[in-house]
């Protein structure tokens, strides 16, 4: 599968120094691990941090899960040794925190091109995101998106310092960041890259989780960063398709198949033109659908 057509619904934050929780992170069936080493990591564990992730890439089975590193921002002094040794390791994406301006992802993107040449990786693979977590983000959102391109794999919203730089904070509703969501949320969609919403940190309101992710899922985002295993299931709970969506899904993919069988384009199904962007929708309600067992490989029901 293309790495672009992945699902990309949860990203499980894992603080760097951990290393039980580090040795575990596959287990719990997030779409991609985000290796922390920025937040949630104290300044006199920085070198240690680093270290202990650069071990887990080389020696823990993560599987197929897209392997996402947080380095420090560039205002520390801690970054360039974050890709260095995060490209050695073999990353596949590094998140750049605070992003205010496409300027810094084009600094990033050039440590990580040295680091590529000098650990003998291939120039371009190890891809980048932006996290955009104040006012000048969010206003440069869209040429945050448009930057590195063939390197840009998406952009993140960060509720928590973004509430800090606005003078306010998160409330259960979430008007707060309803500008910075559709901005972050459009930049993404314009770029074509993939948007991910911001953490929830009260796990245990497992109402107000469910809410916010039931509203992102709405707007369009392709999921959100998670800091805890047990709020996984809620996001695949919400962003999986119900039994009608499968059945419309399953229909449209079948009638497009037989037209192309017989050579025509545009089709109709019980009085509604099916065009290419239906098709497409269709085929993103099975992938879903796949990845919570509603249906098999080849998009059939599976019997329960
Ligand atoms: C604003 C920001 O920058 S947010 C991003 C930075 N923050 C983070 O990375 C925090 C990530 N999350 C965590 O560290 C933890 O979930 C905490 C500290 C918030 C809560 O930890 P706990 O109280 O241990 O949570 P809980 O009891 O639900 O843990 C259950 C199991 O999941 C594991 N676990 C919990 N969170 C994580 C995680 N993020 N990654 C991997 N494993 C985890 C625990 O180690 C525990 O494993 P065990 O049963 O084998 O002992
Ligand atoms: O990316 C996130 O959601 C976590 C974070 O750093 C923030 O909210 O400031
Ligand atoms: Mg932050």
């Amino acid at each position: 599968m293309l790495k672009q057509d992945r699902l990309r619904r949860t990203m499980l934050f894992v603080p760097g120094n951990n290393p039980a929780m580090l040795k575990d992170a596959g287990i719990y069936g997030a779409d991609a691990i985000m290796f922390d080493l920025e937040d949630a990591v104290a300044i006199s564990e920085k070198d240690t941090a680093r270290y202990l992730v650069y071990e887990m890439i080389k020696n823990v089975d993560f599987g197929q899960v897209e392997l996402v590193v947080r380095i420090n921002g560039l205002d520390t002094p801690y970054w360039q040794n974050d890709v260095r040794a995060m490209v050695k390791a073999g990353i596949d994406v590094i998140r750049l925190p605070k992003v205010e301006t496409a300027d810094m992802m084009t600094d990033l993107t050039i440590m990580i091109l040295l680091a590529e040449k000098e650990f003998g990786r291939q120039a371009g693979e190890t891809k980048v995101m932006a996290a955009i977590e104040s006012a000048l983000g969010v206003l440069n959102a869209r040429e945050i998106a448009m930057s590195c391109q063939g390197r840009m794999m998406g952009i993140a919203l960060s509720g928590m310092d973004y509430t800090k730089d606005m003078g306010t904070h998160r409330y259960p509703d979430g008007q707060e960041l309803h500008f910075a969501r559709n901005m972050v949320l459009h930049a993404a969609r314009a770029a074509k890259i993939a948007a991910f919403d911001t953490v929830f940190t009260d796990m245990n309101d497992e109402a107000g989780f469910i809410r916010e992710t039931q509203l992102i899922h709405q707007l369009g985002y392709d999921g959100k960063s998670v800091i805890n295993p047990r709020q996984i299931p809620l996001v695949n709970l919400v962003y999986q398709p119900t039994k009608s969506e499968v059945l419309a899904a399953q229909a449209v993919v079948a009638a497009s198949k037989a037209a192309a069988e017989k050579g025509t384009g545009v089709l109709s199904l019980n009085g509604q033109m099916i065009d290419r962007p239906v098709v497409l929708q269709a085929e993103k309600v099975l992938q879903l659908a796949k990845a919570t067992h509603l249906v098999d490989e080849k998009g059939n029901d599976i019997e329960k």
